[in-house]
């Protein structure tokens, strides 16, 4: 999947803010939603799928391995499954683009078949670590042959039937928790994950729905996951919920332009999701859940956001899984907040798309934002609520995160933020542009 000419765009103060939204279906979510579908036996169909680009890469390498997966014209997605040990093997490397998710998942689904893989991506995904799924897999009787430091290009030619095992988490990590799940749906036995720290929890739940048995059980190390492997599932009808890292940027938007207040529909309020919306709310920010529900196993709520007058905090280090993908548009936030925010707690950041650490700090220092940086973490001096000097020169560095983040940015700042290239936003939000311009009014 060979990335988009770069596409540069200087932002410019502007809003309020006003409106109702709706986001994209959870990224998470439309991942799973087409691997377990491609899984099932029979014909499933997924509304709201994620339309993104690292969506799309996961159903490309689904139909290479055997699925038959089909838009219909009002956008539903209709996808025909082999059934669990049902992969093919593909016949050419598998282009993962820039999606970590669909990576170390995929790896995971290919180590139980009896099948070869090549996986490959592009420049920001080729410099991510794959060991920390190469590493369990391998014990699970997986043969990997990675490039330099377990990087992709990397090979997996699955065992089957592979070995159960119990593994326990050294990273809280749910791609790394899931490709072991994934796994063990394809081994005889049990197979069972540790996790100490918990995270995102939606490969249990759906495969429940699906009708994996899989349990969960607190004890002393943490939470245990048990897999019984060898499972059948059943065809579904998918309702995936909005995406909540993407709401985020618009929750922090919302919450520094003043005269803001918008509406976002439909957003997963999965509690392993939400750590953004807490740390939001201690800063003081004006955010209320109204009609809370359940859509599909997930509870969903609308969010209406208005535009407050954000203090500086501790970002408590515990809320690091739950807002893993939110800490750049946290900084954000941090950067008009009154007093200074100090986030520590998540080195995990710079193993993402980018060196999100380094990359924020950069970014804000540019846009004239004092910052000071540590090894798991930044701290941020913000403006009181004036205006961020704004005027400097970003790079987004391939990471839709820091992008969009920025952009937000941008709405807060005296003078334009150009940044060198906004097309990374398609891998997780194609119309995070059109929205902008629908919630500001103003011309793209
Ligand atoms: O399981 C998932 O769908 C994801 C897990 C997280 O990654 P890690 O497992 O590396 O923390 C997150 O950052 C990523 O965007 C999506
Ligand atoms: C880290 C992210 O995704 P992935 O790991 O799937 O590339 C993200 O979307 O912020």
């Amino acid at each position: 999947m060979s990335h988009a000419a770069p596409r540069p765009l200087s932002v410019s103060a502007r809003g309020p803010l006003r409106g109702t939204l709706t986001v994209p279906g959870d990224k998470s979510i439309s991942h799973r939603a087409l691997m377990f579908c491609a899984l099932a036996v029979g014909e499933s169909r997924i509304r709201g799928l994620l339309e993104g680009e690292d969506v799309m890469a996961t159903a490309a390498a689904m139909r290479a391995m055997g699925a038959r997966i089909d838009r219909d014209a009002d956008g539903t997605w209709r996808v025909h499954g082999v059934g669990v040990g049902g992969l093919l093997q593909p016949e050419q490397a598998l282009d993962m683009g820039n999606s970590g998710t669909s990576t170390r998942l995929l790896m995971g689904l290919v180590s139980s078949h009896a099948i070869t893989a090549t996986f490959t991506g592009d420049a920001s995904l080729s410099k991510r670590p794959m060991g920390r799924v190469t590493e369990p897999l391998s014990q699970m009787g997986a043969d990997v042959r990675s490039s330099p430091g377990g990087r992709l290009p990397l090979m997996v030619r699955g065992l089957c039937p592979a070995v159960p095992i119990t593994y326990t988490l050294p990273i809280a990590s749910a791609q790394v928790k899931s490709a072991v799940l994934l796994a063990g749906l394809n081994t005889p036995g049990i197979t069972r994950v540790i996790e100490p720290v918990p995270t995102r929890d939606h490969s249990e739940r759906m495969l429940r729905g699906f009708g994996a048995e899989v349990t969960v059980e607190d004890s002393p190390e943490g939470k245990i996951i048990s897999i019984h492997g060898e499972a059948e599932l059943k065809p579904q009808t998918i309702e995936v919920p909005g995406d909540p890292s993407s709401a985020g940027f618009w929750m922090v938007a919302a919450s520094i332009v003043p005269g803001s207040e918008i509406v976002i529909h439909n957003v997963c309020m999965n509690p392993t999701r939400t750590g953004l919306i807490t740390a939001l709310k201690l800063m003081g920010a004006d955010i209320v859940e109204i009609d809370a529900r359940e859509v599909g196993g997930e509870p969903v709520a609308d969010l209406r956001v208005r535009h407050a007058h954000l203090k500086a905090i501790e970002v408590p280090a515990d809320l690091a899984p739950s807002m893993i993908d939110e800490y750049p548009i946290l900084f954000v936030a941090a950067a008009v907040a009154q007093g200074r925010t100090v986030a520590r707690g998540a080195h995990e950041l710079r193993v993402k798309e980018s060196d999100r650490i380094a990359a924020m700090r950069a970014a804000l220092e540019a846009a004239g934002v004092q910052c000071e940086e540590f090894e798991d973490g930044l701290a941020i001096q913000g403006s009181a609520g004036a205006p961020l000097a704004g005027g400097g020169s970003v790079a987004s560095l391939l990471d839709h995160r820091i992008a969009m983040s920025m952009t937000v940015a941008g709405l807060a700042a005296a003078a334009p933020i150009a940044i060198d290239d906004v097309s990374p936003v398609a891998t997780s939000y194609p119309d995070f542009f059109e929205t902008l311009h629908a919630l500001t009014g103003a011309a793209q």
